[in-house]
């Protein structure tokens, strides 16, 4: 039998993201502290918010994640409110950034204790927005929830020009990695043979 999974998360997308590949799981999301530490560069940043996520939550197999949005150096993480979405919906037009996504996937359970990590980048580019498309965007609602102030997947993919690397990533969960890492740490992959 499968060691039960725990998904330390509270993000609908990512959970939506591990049942494409049809994995049972429970939901048990981590309330930790998001602040980023004054000169902490972003993946450091996004690596220690996951495994501070992981390590909060109790299971079998414990899977964290965290997900930023950085732009030349600046790390933009969930929008306060609609004015600081505006604020960075206007400084990614025209522009390309970096999502950065680390996942932490933690085995505690008898003599096989692992913690895996990885942190995977892709690269967006933003066309240029107009004021009309930021104010839209913003009253939908739809950015402030989400790191940098948009969804991919979502109304935002409407100012996505470009990406370069794994789509999967940007919408918070890179799962080419996500799969490797679970499969390191010992949780059996639907493809694999019993
Ligand atoms: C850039 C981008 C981010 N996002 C989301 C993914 C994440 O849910 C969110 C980034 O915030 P996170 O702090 O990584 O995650 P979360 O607070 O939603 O969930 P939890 O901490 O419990 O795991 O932004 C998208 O859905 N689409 C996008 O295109």
């Amino acid at each position: 039998m499968a060691p039960h999974l725990v998904l330390a998360s509270q993000s609908p997308r990512r959970r939506e993201l591990l049942a494409q590949l049809g994995l049972a799981l429970e939901v048990r999301p981590a309330h930790t502290d998001e602040s980023v530490r004054p000169g902490e560069p972003a993946r450091d940043y996004v690596l220690r918010v996951a495994r501070e996520k992981a390590r909060a939550v109790a299971g079998e197999i414990v899977l964290a994640a965290d997900t930023a949005v950085v732009l030349g150096g600046e790390i933009l993480g969930k929008p306060a409110d609609a004015a600081d979405a505006a604020r960075m919906l206007g400084a990614l037009s025209g522009t390309r950034h970096d999502v950065l996504t680390a996942v932490c996937v933690r085995r505690v359970s008898g003599p096989l204790g692992v913690e895996l990590d990885a942190v995977v980048r892709s690269e967006v580019r933003f066309a240029m927005l107009t004021p009309a498309q930021v104010a839209w965007y913003v009253a939908t609602g739809e950015p402030l929830d989400k790191a940098g102030a948009y969804a991919i997947q979502g109304a935002g993919g409407a100012f996505v020009e470009a990406i370069a690397g794994s789509v999967s990533n940007v919408v918070g969960l890179p799962l080419a990695e996500t799969a490797e890492l679970l499969r390191r740490a010992g949780y059996p992959m639907p493809w694999e043979p019993r």
